[in-house]
């Protein structure tokens, strides 16, 4: 069934395991992560950004909007598995409530680089609009580094436990992604790969509620080597290893963004496929390496989660 990314969340939060939040652009991502859904009995949260929308769209958010909840629902609605739609990074006020209007379960505020009274008063106003039609909302507090979708940050700045305790208080926002270390894309960590546990043990204390963790991709090094045998170079790429992952699920994280990990196996599939089959041109042939390795870690990672046999 279709349901509210907060029915999920809260059942991740009152068992201690996480669910994956899974990027789409389009009918293949979402071919292939349904069927690693359906494979470990697992609720499944798809996200798209708001250049999803446009890019979907042609242009035109709404447009995208309403293609990916008819697309999620239709496969939502004939499944046994809660599949929910959310909003990654709504920055536009606009797109986001064309996200809302559209039918999407929940919606991301992302005012992160704003400061705090700022972050508050946008977060307010979509909570208002977003809880009065039953669509549940995700903030964000701290910045992460790298670059996020179309913005850089240049600096990550930790989440503050205090900060994020009025916040949730002031905003009565839905869940929360406390920034501790990550950041998004392929190249996350200069040295070691470390995040700030101390902090995410803070923030679930003070707040009690479904934590999000964004940029936590493991950057798989299979689907690398695989795609850097057929041309691809993605030297230096590093990303959050699985022990770390789980270290952060164990202390209150309950939804992961995944996007890049996706991004890398369907490149890995695709080269790989292209290179030994100079003859094809049916796009069902020429994409299938591509979904089957991004299902595979699609698969991988919902086990590694705790969110396999929860649906
Ligand atoms: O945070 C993410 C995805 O992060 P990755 O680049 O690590 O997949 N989306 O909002
Ligand atoms: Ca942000
Ligand atoms: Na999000
Ligand atoms: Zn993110």
């Amino acid at each position: 069934p279709y349901v509210n990314t907060k029915d999920i969340l809260e059942k991740a939060n009152k068992e201690y395991y996480a669910v994956a939040a899974f990027n789409i652009n389009n009918l293949e991502f979402l071919q292939a992560i349904v069927e690693g859904g359906i494979e470990k009995k697992s609720p499944l949260i798809i996200e798209t950004s708001e250049g999803a929308m446009k890019y979907a769209g042609m242009g035109d958010p709404l447009r995208g909007a309403s293609l990916f909840v008819k697309m999620v629902r239709e496969f939502a609605d004939s499944l046994d598995i809660p599949i929910a739609l959310h909003l990654d990074h709504g920055k536009n006020f606009n797109h986001i409530i064309s996200a809302i209007k559209a039918g999407y379960s929940s919606v991301m505020i992302d005012a992160s680089d704003k400061p705090l009274e700022e972050n508050i008063k946008a977060t307010k106003d979509i909570v208002r609009i977003a809880h009065a039609v039953g669509v549940s909302v995700e903030a964000e507090l701290g910045k992460l580094a790298g670059i996020e979708d179309n913005v850089v940050s240049a600096e990550s700045v930790l989440v503050n436990p205090d900060e994020a305790k009025y916040f949730v208080e002031e905003t009565q926002v839905d869940f929360l992604a406390p920034a501790i270390g990550t950041s998004h894309g392929a190249f996350k960590f200069k040295g070691e790969a470390k995040l700030d546990y101390d902090r995410l043990k803070k923030v679930k204390e003070l707040t009690n509620m479904p934590l999000v963790l964004h940029g936590a991709s493991s950057v798989v090094q299979e689907m690398v080597e695989i795609a850097e045998n057929y041309g691809a170079d993605f030297g230096g790429s590093k990303g959050v290893p699985s022990d770390i992952l789980k270290e952060t699920v164990r202390l209150g994280i309950n939804k992961v963004n995944t996007d890049t990990d996706l991004r890398m196996a369907f490149i890995a599939g695709l080269r790989e496929f292209l290179h030994n089959n100079s003859k094809e041109f049916d796009p069902r042939k020429y994409m299938k390496t591509a979904k089957e390795y991004v299902k595979k870690v699609v698969s991988d990672r919902l086990e590694l989660l705790g969110s396999a046999n929860k649906a």
